[in-house]
């Protein structure tokens, strides 16, 4: 295979980020633009040892699960944002049930993984606007526009601002004034920080230079209550004319049907090395300036309200949220919520579910009705805040939370290293834990974190993922400690792009636990589960 050659390929398979994947002598090959049942003809832009990379040239037969009324200018404009854009929504869920297996399969080495059927979304869903408009926050990157001053006092026009998303594996920012998965809300702050910036002559980041005050902007929508939280990160300590910005964006997001409750910005100081690649939640800056409203928003999932912080995570898309915390609460065993009543003086089951990465406090909280007490851990401080304000907000009183990064504050908790420097009576708590929740970030756990889950015993393990192929390694490494893979369940939780979600149910092996705790290393065939 050489760089040049016009091959022709059957698509068999798509990466996550959108290219059709099909063999040509025997060689994988990676064909952007084409998709799952198309036949194209292709030349090769990059060859290395056993794949490469193409231009499609042409579609010889198009694929039956080929989508053509996705009802975006900007797909074709080049925008990153919905690679599976060009694909039916039925042959996207078969693709990504596809994907979990596989990598169950290959990573974890489960030769037939149970994958039940994923829940994907329904027409009528979301008021009737089914699988498009179900984000409730929206990250637009900022690029060059009015005027800066390049280094040796030059002063340069940059043309217009653009406000939008990137290109495919790119810095580029495609200028969207429209985009049919975010809500109304979020696209009328968008064009009114076009706008702001094009009258006032407002620089943008600009990654070459390091110059450039606007860098991103971050919308949050509360779907069930309205309330919007704009917040724009900046690369400076405030923005000239502020309080006309917040007007401009409470006028448009009002006119789009919702409230602007909070405006923020977050100040994210120019580094060396300009603007990386950035995972989710790497946007936001280090400081959160609260310029006008409260310092949250509030929205409801089910029986529950939350209240959210600028730096806090919330699952992006409330339908289909509210399905996966369902099959959270099955995998946990919990009874159905239809009769839920938080408040209900019942007795409580007598689980204690460690809920690990707990953000708001979300997971652990939907489940508090049936425990005897939820002990939720979170990184991020604002979080943490979050989640002790949402427990009392709902009357939940069997809730506590501690900041800190699971792989250090688990161990330390169930080992007793550090006796005195943590609440032994959590401590305790924590040892007699019979569920965790893990419902990392896209990187996965930490080794020494499900170390620290298999030797506290739980009974289950229910883990979410937004990553497949990393919690196909965790799963790999927790079969190894002594619990079985019972079932997975993918959930649809961002129709039209390549992410993925899943649910997994794991419940522990009691001779093989028993084995891993007196330090036996005998492997098993894992016929011995005498579990429940
Ligand atoms: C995918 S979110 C899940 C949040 C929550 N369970 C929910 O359903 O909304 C992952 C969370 O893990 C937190 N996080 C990231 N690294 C962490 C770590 N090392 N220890 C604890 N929390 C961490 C993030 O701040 C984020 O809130």
């Amino acid at each position: 295979m050489k760089k040049g050659m016009i091959v022709e390929i059957r698509i068999e398979d798509m990466s996550s980020q959108g290219q059709g994947i099909g063999k040509a002598d025997g060689f994988v090959v990676f064909v952007p633009g084409a998709v799952v049942g198309d036949l194209v003809r292709a030349e090769m832009t990059k060859v290395k040892k056993s794949y490469g990379f193409s231009r499609l040239v042409e579609i010889i037969k198009p694929s039956p699960y080929r989508f053509y009324d996705f009802d975006c200018e900007y797909l074709s404009k080049g925008c990153g944002g919905c690679q599976y854009g060009r694909l039916s929504y039925d042959a996207q869920l078969r693709l990504k049930e596809k994907q979990v297996r596989e990598k169950l399969q290959r990573i974890a080495y489960i030769q037939d993984p149970q994958v039940k059927d994923i829940i994907g979304m329904k027409e009528s869903d979301n008021e009737g606007n089914g699988t498009f408009r179900y984000r409730n926050k929206a990250q637009f990157h900022v690029s060059t526009g009015g005027v800066i001053t390049r280094k040796g006092g030059v002063v340069e026009n940059l043309g217009e601002p653009t406000v939008g998303f990137f290109r495919f594996k790119s810095h580029h920012v495609v200028d969207c004034e429209e985009c049919c998965l975010q809500s109304p809300a979020a696209m009328a702050a968008a064009n009114a920080l076009r706008r702001f910036m094009e009258e006032d002559n407002i620089t943008a980041w600009d990654p070459k230079w390091e110059k450039g005050l606007i860098r991103d902007l971050v919308v949050k929508t509360g779907f069930a209550t309205k309330e919007v939280m704009a917040i724009v990160i900046i690369n400076g300590n405030g923005i000239p004319n502020v309080q006309k910005l917040v007007s401009m964006m409470d006028e448009a997001v009002y006119d789009a049907g919702y409230y602007m409750e909070s405006f923020v910005i977050s100040v994210k100081k120019a580094g060396k090395s300009g603007r990386q690649l950035q995972a989710v939640n790497d946007i936001m800056g280090d400081k959160n300036i609260i310029v006008a409203g409260r310092p949250v928003i509030k929205d409801i999932l089910g029986p529950l309200e939350f209240e959210i912080s600028p730096a806090s995570f919330y699952q992006v898309n409330p339908v289909q949220t509210k399905r996966l915390y369902d099959k959270v609460r099955e995998y946990c065993g919990l009874k159905k919520h239809e009769n839920f009543d938080v408040c209900s003086e019942g007795p409580a089951e007598r689980h204690v579910i460690l809920d690990l990465y707990c953000g708001v406090g979300s997971i652990g909280l939907y489940c508090a009705d049936s425990a005897e007490m939820i002990i939720g851990i979170e990184a991020v401080k604002e979080a943490v805040v979050d989640a002790n304000r949402n427990a009392v907000i709902n009357g939940i009183v069997n809730a506590r939370y501690i900041c800190g990064k699971a792989e250090e504050v688990l161990p330390a908790y169930i080992g007793g290293k550090e006796e005195g420097t943590y609440d032994s009576e959590i401590a305790e708590t924590v040892r007699k834990a019979d569920i965790a929740i893990l419902d990392p970030p896209r990187a996965g756990c930490k080794p020494q974190l499900l170390e620290a889950v298999a030797e506290a015993g739980v009974e289950r393990i229910v883990y979410v993922s937004c990553d497949p192929a990393t919690l196909a390694r965790d799963i790999k490494f927790l079969l190894e400690l002594g619990y079985e893979f019972k079932e997975v369940t993918p959930v649809d939780m961002f129709p039209w792009t390549g992410n993925i979600e899943a649910v997994v149910l794991l419940s522990k092996l009691h001779a093989r636990r028993n084995e891993y705790r007196s330090g036996i290393k005998d492997e098993g065939d894992g016929s011995d589960s005498g579990g429940e």
